[in-house]
């Protein structure tokens, strides 16, 4: 049975629970997919549905969790996806925080009959995280798919910047990526092959005002996906990056000033002329977990609406989005 889970967490639950992704973007209802078949070298099920009878069962562990105090965010949206898509029923994800985990996984059950399992996990502590995966193997005997979304960020100039805060987003985000891509590498990766999805920014393509310290712990998970899609292709591990742009309706959006930006008409720079939202993020995901780009390793998908090669990056505009009562933490 093919399964699918999202984690992340810091201090509360992750759930897990099988997916069945069928006819995920061609629409063929006779041929299922399932995720990450082509990563362990299995017949591609989009072809062959005897390949894909024997591809189900796949799991997959991303770093995204559900706040409790804000309902959706990017992980969320390909469990709102799985909800909503023909053939996706199934399909859910990790959740954290102590309220959301339940409401969320009691929503998954009731919607695709499938099984979720809570774990948790702190990205920054190697420990807890391989306490998570064993929870996981131990459950479910495979995993298939990381989706390394953890993440921390605030706008802050580097000056104002503490020694502190620099090296507490770094070790969320690029840290976090790694300690969990290892784990994951080293309990069933290895041997078995697996899909990572590391979600990053375009923060560094040009230097955005006041985000030194997030723009520099993407940029690092950029490099770490080459250097990883390198040493890891011959174990049949796919690792690649999906690099959002303003992304309505998410925690990244408040804190950075979104609803100030779409409100002075700034999203008006970007070539699509508007913010992106999580569906798109999902729709995105999903293609860089399947065997759709079982050839595509070591690159970055950018998915914002063109937005960095045009939106201004002005410091004293960003100076006052961040003293706003919108990009308040
Ligand atoms: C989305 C963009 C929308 C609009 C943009 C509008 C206009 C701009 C135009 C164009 C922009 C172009 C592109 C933008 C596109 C995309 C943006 C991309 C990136 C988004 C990235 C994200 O990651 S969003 C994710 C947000 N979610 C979270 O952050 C959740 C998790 N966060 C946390 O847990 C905390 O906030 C934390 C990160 C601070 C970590 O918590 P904790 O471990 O408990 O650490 P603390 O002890 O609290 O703090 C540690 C040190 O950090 C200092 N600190 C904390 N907060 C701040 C702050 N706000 N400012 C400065 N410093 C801070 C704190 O003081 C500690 O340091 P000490 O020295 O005091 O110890
Ligand atoms: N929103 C946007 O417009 C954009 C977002 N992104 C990226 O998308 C991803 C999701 O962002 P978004 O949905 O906006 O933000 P969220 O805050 O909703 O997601 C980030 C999650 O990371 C979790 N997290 C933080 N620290 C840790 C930790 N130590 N261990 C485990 N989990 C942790 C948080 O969990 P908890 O809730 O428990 O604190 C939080 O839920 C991030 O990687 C972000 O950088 C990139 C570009 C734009």
């Amino acid at each position: 049975m093919p399964r699918l889970i999202i984690t992340h967490i810091k201090h509360s639950e992750l759930v897990i629970h099988p997916v069945r992704l069928k006819t995920l973007f061609h629409g063929q209802r006779s041929q299922p997919v399932s995720l990450g078949a082509l990563s362990r070298g299995v017949p591609d099920p989009c072809q062959d549905p005897r390949a894909a009878r024997a591809a189900r069962g796949k799991l997959c562990i991303p770093t995204w969790a559900l706040p409790a105090q804000h309902p959706v965010w990017l992980g969320y949206a390909v469990q709102e996806l799985s909800l909503a898509t023909p053939g996706l029923a199934g399909c859910s994800q990790a959740l954290s925080s102590l309220s959301w985990f339940f409401q969320a996984s009691k929503k998954l059950v009731a919607a695709t009959g499938q099984q979720c399992l809570p774990v948790s996990m702190d990205v920054r502590q190697p420990q807890s995280i391989a306490a998570a995966v064993d929870e996981a193997l131990q459950e479910f005997k495979r995993i298939d798919i990381l989706i390394n979304g953890a993440a921390g960020n605030f706008l802050c100039p580097a000056s104002a910047l503490s020694f502190n805060a620099f090296k507490t987003v770094i070790d969320i985000d690029t840290m976090g990526t790694f300690n969990t891509s290892k784990v994951l590498f080293e309990k069933y990766f290895r041997d078995h092959g697996g899909i990572i999805v590391n979600i990053t920014a375009t923060l560094s393509y040009r230097g955005q005002a006041l985000q030194v310290h997030a723009g520099a712990a993407k940029a690092a998970i950029e490099a770490m996906t080459r250097h990883l899609a390198v040493e890891w292709g011959p174990n049949k591990i796919r690792v690649n990056s999906l690099a959002p742009g303003p992304i309505s309706g998410t925690e990244g959006f408040r804190r950075l000033g979104g609803k100030f930006a779409e409100q002075s008409k700034q999203f008006s720079a970007i070539p699509l002329q508007r913010a992106g939202n999580k569906t798109e993020i999902a729709h995105s995901a999903l293609f860089l977990a399947s065997p759709l780009s079982s050839y595509v390793t070591g690159t970055t998908l950018v998915v914002d609406g063109g937005s960095w090669l045009t939106s201004p990056n002005s410091f004293s505009a960003l100076l006052g989005i961040a003293s706003s009562s919108s990009a308040k933490l």
